[in-house]
């Protein structure tokens, strides 16, 4: 039975390699494919995918051992293999993602994610938002005060850890009702855990021979980490439900609609969809995805505001004109719809650095392209969003930054699959919204209180950031700003 599973296995990565070999790429070896075109350093991982895709074009293939990534980048294209469903289910490379994340909606496929995204998605409905803004906001201010008492020492800094701090303590008080200030190291450990996670999925990704856990074991100067991560995240996860699931018992949660999305979940309708382990896996999984993704979205943006004075001016200038002369004012929900110039350079800047850059689909069935091309079922139908959004058919001049592109007469007409930083179609980001309100609210609530520019040896212009990635992209070097009160 094993050999007959291995020749079919050994057929079909040779039809796969078949139908992809007619596409473009980099040359291929027997049996490693191209993996030494990522035989490099997990920071050069971001600059070597730009560039074979600046070189190959808008489709491209890239065999790494049995795993072949065709990479699909033209937004008619990309919308066929966004809404089809035989591309529904998540690559396989996303596996290695399970023993950390958990089995939530990001690694989920067929009935059981549709199960799991209807039970959840009402938990992250515009009413619950609604309620959340209070909370963005006074993490937003413990945001400021923290950037405040840098500015007095005048001295630069990487404001990554701090935005990631933002971000996680908003997070863990959101999703898990939980707050983060009080000393746990078990919590610690987690936050710790999450990027440490992300490397270890990416440094297999790029090494599909390390996909399978067994062999992984085998490598013994990441393994035994790995196994702290997992269990860092395992433990801290069962121990919030666990303590939610007693305080519901004591009636301590009010039954009422509008709170943290486990409070909801477990008091909820939907939530009864889903049993107590495979709630605590999808805790994990938002927590995760949203403090990694919250971060770096953070990040870019006060970075972005810290080189382009002229940008960072009218956003100061439109939230001053929102809040007044009280300045300091927590802000309203209803505040958030007059900030339309700040969105814009909110999705500027996730154009400009799209933070989850890169993501990808398994391809069940063979499914043809609008530009003719077949991608052979089998392989990773993938999307690698730098590229896609810096098309100068859709963005004329795509390396000047300018918010003005998503002015709506400015949008008219643009491919709907052109700009997709959270992705598109049934299994877009459920987080979407979550993630612009929460960035809206921070922005109100540190800009007018602060002044962001670059030390002297930073960059200058925006094209020449250098970046990073994990499973997100990040400032390789760190975000090295330097703050002034107001
Ligand atoms: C700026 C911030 C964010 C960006 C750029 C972003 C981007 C994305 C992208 C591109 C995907 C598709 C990934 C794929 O197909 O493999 C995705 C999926 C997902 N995101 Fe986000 N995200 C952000 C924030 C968030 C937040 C705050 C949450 C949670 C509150 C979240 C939860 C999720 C989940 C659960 C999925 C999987 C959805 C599914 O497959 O049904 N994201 N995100």
């Amino acid at each position: 039975a094993l050999l007959v599973r291995f020749s079919r296995a050994v057929s079909e990565l040779r039809r796969v390699r078949r139908m992809t070999a007619k596409l473009p790429g980099p040359p291929m070896y027997p049996l490693i494919g191209n993996a030494l075109e990522l035989a490099c350093s997990m920071d050069e991982v971001y600059d070597r995918l730009h560039s074979l895709a600046s070189t190959h074009g808008s489709m491209y293939r890239l065999a790494i051992a049995h795993v072949t990534f065709a990479f699909v980048m033209d937004p008619d294209d990309m919308e066929a293999v966004m809404t089809s469903g035989k591309t529904s289910d998540k690559s396989v490379t996303y596996g290695t993602l399970e023993p950390l994340m958990g089995r939530g909606l990001a690694v989920l496929n067929g009935d059981e994610w549709r199960r799991h995204r209807k039970a959840i998605s009402p938990s992250l409905h515009l009413d619950i938002l609604r309620d959340f803004v209070p909370i963005f906001s006074k993490q937003g201010a413990a945001f400021a005060d923290t950037l405040a008492e840098l500015a007095e020492k005048g001295e630069a800094f990487d404001v990554t850890p701090l935005s990631g701090a933002c971000a996680n303590h908003t997070i863990c008080e959101t999703v898990m009702a939980t707050d983060l200030h009080r000393n746990d190291p078990m919590k610690r450990d987690f936050l710790d855990a999450i990027p440490k996670a992300f490397d270890h999925f990416m440094y297999r990704v790029w090494r599909p021979w390390l996909l399978s856990e067994w062999v992984y074991s085998l490598h013994r100067s990441r393994f035994p980490e790995y196994l702290k991560v997992k269990d860092s995240l395992n433990r801290f996860t069962r121990k919030i439900i666990c303590e939610k699931k007693k305080a519901l018992q004591k009636h301590e949660i009010p039954q009422r609609k509008r709170q943290a999305f486990l409070g909801h979940m477990l008091v909820s309708e939907e939530g009864a969809a889903l049993s107590e382990a495979e709630l605590a896996e999808e805790v994990k999984t938002l927590v995760m995805i949203a403090s990694a993704s919250s971060m770096d979205a953070l990040t870019f943006l006060i970075y972005t505001l810290a080189i382009r004075q002229d940008i960072q001016d009218k956003v100061r200038q439109e939230l001053d004109d929102i809040l007044g002369e009280d300045r300091g004012r927590p802000l309203q929900h209803s505040d958030l719809a007059h900030m339309q110039y700040t969105e814009r350079v909110i999705k500027e800047t996730l154009r400009f650095f799209s933070v989850v850059p890169i993501f990808a689909r398994t391809v069940t069935e063979d499914l043809l392209l609008p530009s003719g091309f077949t991608v052979p079922r089998g392989s990773q139908a993938t999307f690698w969003l730098p590229y896609v959004h810096r098309n100068p058919q859709w963005f004329p001049e795509p390396d000047k930054f300018d918010p003005d592109r998503f002015l709506p007469d400015n949008s008219r007409g643009r491919h709907p699959f052109a700009y997709v930083p959270f992705s598109a179609g049934p299994r877009n980001c459920i987080g979407q919204r979550y993630a612009m309100t929460f960035l809206k609210t921070v922005a109100a609530t540190i800009v007018p209180r602060l002044r962001f520019e670059v030390p002297d040896d930073g960059p200058s212009r925006l094209e020449d950031v250098p970046l990073t990635m994990n499973l997100t992209v990040s400032v390789r070097g760190g975000a090295n700003i330097r703050v002034h009160r107001r």
